[in-house]
């Protein structure tokens, strides 16, 4: 690695001599010489940014190059880079460039063209990799030219010149959007076309705070709210299609297997109703059998939670990274901030020979229902909604409006238990934590089979039932009543627990 920023270097044939070079930081400099070295092998990361070059030239022998930076340079066009087959980000902000061209079929996941002189969106419908796209302040005046970037996450186009949304249809391609910055365009100035990028906000997760009024982002909310089992679907293809982006690995501890799938417990219900306390609880207590698979999430630790047992607390960056790199699950927005259940905290959970037990709102269960994993779902539920109210209030980190929706949502619990039967396992009310807790605890050692054995939970030289590859326990009944009453609906007969 060779780090040379903020000096007045204009000469960089020494870098001819580092044939090991992988990393060169040669930014904030004077160099106006594009490159001008031999190229080390496996050069992977170039910043030239805040330099004086004018000029690309051809760079077919630098091929290991996955990242460069150009930004506040005086390039007017893009080329030169056909042959870099692994420039996976690219970023020439701040220069002269009035056309997008010169990138075809790169495998660019990252591009940034903010603060060129760039009229229209092109040439970029080969980039079948490229999730952000930066192409703020510049002089686009409309939206097309977006076809086929299926995996495109996030647009910028924060002060341009878009005047109107005529066509919608060369969007629908754009399958994992998520972000859509169109501040300061003209288009916000005009209140008939507001209603517009209303509707293109509707395949968004995230709604820009400022780009529509509180009261448009209620109604586009309303309006355009997809059903639970489309936002369900969508949330299962964005970590589908990043996993097969990944290499792929076999997950020996969780594969499927038609006889005896990886059990997992899932505690549903609506924020706050005490499914983590009793999900720590249950892992606590039946510590032979279960351990509890910690999500991830943006949002910041309460007092008195812990890193890695509570939630794996990370930066709304890592998160999206996260996704990005095939790592979870589901994934749900809540309350403005992320959560997710990753692949590893059920991997690691199971390679210990344990059963995962998890708690999660009603769109992650939609969405493990896609996944390959079939657990069971216990919803516990307030039944006496001043009580939950006053519960809320006493713990006193919510908001009204928290507690306004937590409460709204009761009844979206309610009534899927009511038109969908069978889509819980099993419905326990939560009034009273220590009844709910009782509840569910008979149920897991009738699950477990513990009563019929006269078994003492807990007891550490009783057999512990192993999921692990090499496993070799006797097979347990999985799921014997209550648990199991829906499930009969889909299984003639109880499955072994692995
Ligand atoms: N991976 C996930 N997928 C879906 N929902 C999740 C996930 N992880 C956590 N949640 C749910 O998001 C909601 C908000 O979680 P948060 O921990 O911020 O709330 P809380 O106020 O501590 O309430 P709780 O006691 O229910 O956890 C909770 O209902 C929680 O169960």
């Amino acid at each position: 690695k060779l780090e040379l920023p903020y000096n007045k270097i204009r000469d960089l044939s020494c870098v001819s001599h580092m044939p090991y070079l992988i990393i060169l930081d040669a930014s904030h400099n004077e160099l106006s010489d594009f490159f001008g070295f031999e190229p080390p092998k496996n050069l992977k990361e170039v910043n030239f940014s805040h330099n004086h070059l004018s000029v690309m030239k051809d760079l077919s022998t630098y091929t290991s190059l996955s990242k460069l930076n150009l930004d506040y340079n005086s390039f007017s066009e893009i080329r030169g880079l056909e042959k870099c087959s692994n420039l996976i980000h690219l970023s020439i902000a701040h220069n002269k460039i009035s056309h997008i061209s010169g990138l075809d079929k790169l495998p660019l996941r990252h591009l940034s063209l903010r603060g060129n002189l760039i009229k229209k969106i092109e040439n970029l419908q080969t980039l079948w990799a490229l999730q952000f796209l930066d192409l703020s302040y510049n002089r686009i005046q409309s939206l097309s030219g977006l076809q086929n970037l299926h995996l495109l996450g996030s647009i910028n186009l924060e002060s341009n010149l878009i005047s109107e949304i005529k066509e919608t249809k060369h969007l629908h391609d754009l399958l994992l959007l998520r972000e859509l910055n169109l501040q300061r365009n003209p288009v916000q100035e005009k209140p008939e076309h507001r209603l517009a990028v209303i509707f293109l906000l509707q395949h968004l997760t995230h709604l820009d705070e400022q780009a529509v009024t509180a009261q448009e982002k209620v109604s586009a909310v309303n309006k355009y709210d997809p059903p639970q089992e489309v936002v369900a679907a969508r949330d299962h293809m964005t970590h589908v299609v990043f996993q097969h982006m990944q290499p792929q690995v076999i997950f020996d501890s969780t594969l499927p297997n038609l006889e005896t799938p990886y059990p997992i417990l899932v505690l549903t219900g609506p924020q706050a109703c005490g499914k983590r306390e009793i999900a720590h609880k249950l892992c606590q207590e039946f510590s032979h059998y279960f351990a509890y698979g910690a999500s991830h999430t943006t949002r910041g630790p309460y007092f008195g939670e812990e890193d890695c047992f509570d939630y794996h607390f990370v930066l709304d960056e890592e998160f999206q990274n996260m996704i990005h790199m095939g790592n979870f699950v589901q994934t749900i927005q809540y309350g403005g901030h992320w959560y997710g259940l990753s692949r590893e905290a059920i991997e690691s959970v199971a390679r210990e020979g344990l059963a995962c037990c998890v708690h999660m709102e009603l769109e992650g269960v939609y969405s493990m229902k896609h996944s390959y994993f079939e657990p069971r779902y216990i919803l516990l539920i307030p039944t006496r909604t001043d009580e939950y109210i006053s519960r809320m209030k006493a713990r006193g980190l919510y908001s009204k409006r928290q507690i306004d929706t937590a409460v709204s949502r009761i009844n979206l619990y309610v009534r899927v238990n009511k038109e969908q039967p069978g889509f819980f396992d099993s419905v326990i009310p939560c009034d009273n934590r220590e009844e709910a807790y009782s509840t569910l605890r008979q149920l897991v050692q009738e699950y477990l089979g513990l009563e019929e054995q006269g078994t003492e939970v807990g007891d550490s030289t009783r057999t512990i039932p192993d999921h692990t590859p090499t496993g070799k326990s006797a097979p347990e009944p999985y799921l014997t009543t209550p648990l199991q009453v829906n499930r009969h609906q889909n299984h003639t007969s109880p499955r072994p627990y692995r």
